[in-house]
């Protein structure tokens, strides 16, 4: 489609936004059309500038270059139709969570019902626990929750599910998959790629304040991902071995040797021949390129764990 065909369309446009704290550059020419409906997908290392891009399409800090929300400048735009999660927030601790989502309603004329808003967020049950006495990731849902009771048509969630546990993430991801198919157009962060990948229609890769890639996890993997490959794991297993054993590209990552260009169908016979040769390990793994492996390609840092860093 042409640039100028997707602008038209486009629910939320940057255009070349900049932003400096200081002699920081945080944002450093950043361009991005995000059409109605869309999960776009923001990932990067910590400080890339993920979440002051979202407070510049959101309005909620100046910047330089041009942003645009449903077609208007962001403070322009009638609050009812956005909705926003910030990285940090920190509600008053002496509300119950029905409160703190009752109190967020009474923003609005016509907002959700609190109980409907609850519910989404799998909070029902601890409606009338003060917040400082929710668990963090209860907390986190609440936060979401207030993001959610204006029934937005673009929503900017920053980091939504840290501190989440898995069963809650998933509610929170089918919950997100609703919206988007309702029409909700979502620009979420994250560090966790399993969620990026399982939740984006697109992800753009933030570094250094600048956009280094973006397209559909599936466009990603198969531009920078790499290629399929056998993991081993265990004492004693050494890189020339393997790479003689096999007549094979291997190199080493977070303690694993990585024996490259492996598809399915051939593990068995590299097994066999790593055995044939000699070589001593405790387990393998075989492992499809992910959108991990494209961050890691693209930023050159390891995340922690497979789910993210945090
Ligand atoms: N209010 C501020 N004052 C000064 N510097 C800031 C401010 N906010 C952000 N920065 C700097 O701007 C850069 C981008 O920060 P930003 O918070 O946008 O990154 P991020 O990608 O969201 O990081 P994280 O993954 O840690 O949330 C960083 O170098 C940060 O230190």
């Amino acid at each position: 489609m042409a640039e100028a065909e997707t602008r038209a369309d486009a629910v939320l446009v940057a255009d070349d936004v900049r932003k400096r704290y200081g002699d920081t550059v945080a944002l450093d020419g950043v361009s991005l059309s995000i059409p109605a409906g869309e999960v776009f997908g923001l990932v990067g290392p910590n400080g890339a500038g993920k979440t002051t891009l979202v407070r510049a399409l959101t309005g909620t800090t100046p910047c330089e270059g041009t942003v645009s929300v449903l077609g208007a400048a962001p403070d322009a735009v009638d609050p009812h139709r956005i909705g926003l999660l910030p990285q940090s927030f920190h509600p008053a601790d002496r509300l119950t969570a029905r409160e703190l989502i009752d109190y967020y309603a009474g923003l609005y004329d016509d907002a959700r019902a609190v109980g409907a808003v609850l519910d989404d967020v799998g909070l029902a049950d601890d409606a009338d626990t003060w917040y400082e006495n929710l668990s963090g990731g209860q907390q986190r849902r609440a936060c979401v929750g207030t993001a959610l009771v204006n029934d937005p048509d673009v929503l900017f969630l920053d980091e939504p599910t840290t501190g989440i546990d898995p069963a809650g993430r998933r509610a929170l991801w089918s919950l997100i998959d609703d919206l988007a198919a309702g029409g909700t157009t979502v620009l979420l962060t994250s560090h966790s790629m399993t969620e990026v990948e399982r939740l984006a229609d697109r992800v753009g890769l933030l570094r250094d304040g600048q956009v280094v890639a973006v397209g559909s996890p599936d466009e990603l993997i198969a531009e920078h991902g790499g290629d399929s490959h056998l993991l081993l794991d265990g004492v004693g297993v050494d890189a020339d071995a393997v790479a003689a054993a096999l007549d094979a590209e291997v190199d080493e990552r977070d303690g694993q040797l990585v024996v490259h260009d492996v598809a399915l169908a051939d593990v068995g016979r590299v097994v066999a021949d790593l055995e044939d040769g000699g070589v001593d390990f405790d387990s393998f793994t075989w492992a499809e390129p992910s959108l991990e492996d494209v961050y890691l390609q693209l930023t050159g840092e390891a995340l922690e764990t497979g789910e993210g860093r945090r």
